[in-house]
């Protein structure tokens, strides 16, 4: 689904994402994790054709995505806060989203009910604007937005940073449901080795920009990852 050949990001003659190879596959959720500066962030901007890269390429379904925009109906990503419209309120914003993806208002509501719990009373009918929610409410606004084009594929960045623990407990969840119920292929980056591992089935471990574990999620690859971080 994902293919990444030879891709390289330097900035200043500084190499910060180095992966000669990695292939994520159809219906696969696949977990990035590495410590700040890691790469992971410059490594989805590149995928999303954000930030082009110093050499390389990323094919989404067999294109490269700098040269079509075919990927981008069956994409959806939020990486922060930017992708957002932030003067909008949520139900403002939604419905722009559902506009663009042909939704009813039934569809809408319909779609917005699945994520009642994830929104807790917080974020529909509050009559407040996107750039006056929290931090961890504007991560739920753009998390189903990504969700509401039905994407074949979705990016999270950081998902479960600044939500409440009850929070990121619906959010891991959620994300399990779709992935089963749709074949969503995802790739999530985090810092939250627990829930990261719990959610995908596969974890990349970059460090300085390269790939240094390739696993597949084991019951041990939480102790694995937390023995190599504490080791660092
Ligand atoms: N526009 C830029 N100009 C110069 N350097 C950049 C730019 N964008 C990213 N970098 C550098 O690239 C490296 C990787 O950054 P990146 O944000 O991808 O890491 P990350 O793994 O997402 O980190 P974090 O966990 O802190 O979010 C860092 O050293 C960062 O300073």
């Amino acid at each position: 689904m994902i293919t990444v050949k030879g891709l390289r990001k330097q900035y200043k003659g500084v190499t910060v994402v180095n992966i000669p190879e990695l292939i994520v596959g159809k219906g696969e959720s696949f977990g990035l994790v590495g410590n700040n500066g890691a790469g992971k962030t410059t490594f989805f901007r590149m995928i999303l054709d954000l930030v082009r890269p110093t050499e390389g390429e990323v094919l989404s379904q067999g294109t490269d995505v700098k040269k079509t925009e075919d990927w981008k109906y069956y994409t959806g990503s939020f990486l922060d806060e930017s992708f957002l419209i932030d003067y909008l309120t949520p139900d403002e914003y939604f419905e722009f989203v559902a506009s663009l993806h042909d939704y009813s208002a039934g569809d809408l509501q319909e779609f917005l009910s699945q994520f009642e719990a994830l929104f807790n009373g917080e974020i529909i009918g509050q009559n407040k604007y996107i750039r006056d929610l929290s931090k961890g409410n504007q991560k739920k606004v753009g998390i189903a937005a990504a969700l509401m084009g039905r994407p074949e594929v979705i990016l999270l960045d950081e998902p479960f940073a600044n939500l409440d623990p009850t929070t990121q407990i619906r959010l891991k969840n959620l994300l399990r449901d779709w992935k089963e119920n749709h074949q969503l292929t995802m790739l999530i980056s985090s810092h939250d080795l627990n829930h990261v591992t719990e959610v995908c089935e596969r974890i990349v471990l970059l460090e300085k920009g390269e790939v240094k574990q390739d696993i597949k999620t084991s019951s041990s690859t939480l102790k694995d990852l937390e023995d190599y971080f504490a080791a660092y």
